[in-house]
């Protein structure tokens, strides 16, 4: 498989020197790239896996924490919660790189295996090119999808790769970002593209794809918090509902706590041997319509523009 790279469309990247566009979506040579062909071929999904399916910048880490915090929320007391020193990408397994983890694909087959059962994942791969037996509706395996405003997914982007970008990669103002961005080249891009593959099939699948929005968990955690914990099948008793278990989550999770913790504030996370990120640009604002602040009205017009033309009979609607 990793023949045919020479020959895919490559264009200018973000982190890295370039992006490789495969199966119509695009991804960073080498590692995400193997990962996520590692993925296809060789990943074999158990009917109790959950996948946390983020594209990137539209609120993973903070979802990693609220579903992990959710799932195992009778295993740990919060004065020793693992998100207070280990932070939310260590918590799970990121499925794009996890072949990095491990010496090579082999080893890589043998530890997915001795996870125990539910694995919990994260990932940022589109849905079509997950392997029919995980989207199969016969198959058992559940996503998670959040999806964020795409002006605020931009803005978070473009801020995120000038911290983070390898030195072999010129800054990129922020209009030049914008025009890759709106063409669809961005790391997993085009955005919408990946948006509206877990949308359709949340449609039809309901009962395997939960479909959130950023927007909605911001205004209404306590609701969208609960539907969470039943789509993993550990809805809330009535006990912990009296005991403020909810409330107790979203506090853990919350934007003030987690970017507070030492554990998020120094140090990098290692996904591969290229991909090391400063643990606290995970955190920047934390906010909804922070676009306001860079974008001009022209910018939020053509997005607006490419939206509407792009979800037109979907039934979707970004939040604001
Ligand atoms: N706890 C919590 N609550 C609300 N928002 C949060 C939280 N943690 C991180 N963030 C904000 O999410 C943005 C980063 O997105 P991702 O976590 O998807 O990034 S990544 O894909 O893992 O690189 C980025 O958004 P912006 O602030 O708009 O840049 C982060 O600040």
């Amino acid at each position: 498989m990793r023949d045919i790279i020479p020959t895919l469309p490559k264009e200018r990247g973000w982190m890295f020197e370039h992006l490789l566009q495969y199966n119509g979506f695009w991804f960073t040579p080498t590692s995400i790239l193997d990962g996520v062909i590692f993925l296809q071929h060789h990943f074999k999904p158990r009917p109790t896996d959950i996948f946390l399916a983020t594209s990137p910048k539209t609120g993973s880490t903070w979802f990693k924490a609220l579903i992990f915090a959710t799932m195992n929320r009778t295993n740990f007391e919060l004065s020793n919660h693992p998100l207070l020193t280990t932070g939310p990408h260590g918590l799970f397994p990121f499925l794009d790189t996890y072949i990095f983890q491990n010496d090579h694909y082999q080893d890589s087959i043998s530890s997915l295996k001795s996870l125990p059962s539910p694995r919990l994942f994260s990932t940022h791969v589109p849905y079509s090119m997950f392997p029919d037996s995980a989207t199969d509706a016969s198959s058992g395996c559940r996503f998670v999808y959040i999806c964020r405003n795409p002006k605020d997914v931009f803005v978070s982007m473009w801020f995120f790769v000038n911290k983070s970008r390898t030195k072999e990669v010129s800054p990129m103002s922020l209009e030049e970002a914008f025009e890759l961005f709106c063409r669809g080249v961005s790391p997993y891009g085009p955005y919408w593209d990946h948006v509206l593959g877990y949308w359709k099939a949340s449609l039809e699948s309901p009962n395997k794809i939960l479909f959130l929005k950023y927007e909605d968990m911001k205004n209404d955690p306590v609701v969208h918090v609960r539907r969470l914990a039943e789509f993993i099948g550990k809805p809330f008793s009535a006990e912990e509902e009296r005991n403020g278990a909810v409330e107790e989550i979203i506090r853990l999770c919350s934007f003030e706590n987690l970017s507070n913790l030492e554990i998020n504030k120094n140090g990098a996370e290692r996904f591969s041997p290229e991909i090391a990120v400063d643990k606290s640009n995970f955190f920047r604002k934390g906010q909804v319509g922070d676009w306001k602040n860079y974008l001009t009205e022209e910018m939020a017009k053509r997005i607006d523009q490419i939206s509407d033309d792009k979800l037109y009979g979907s039934g979707l609607k970004f939040g604001t």
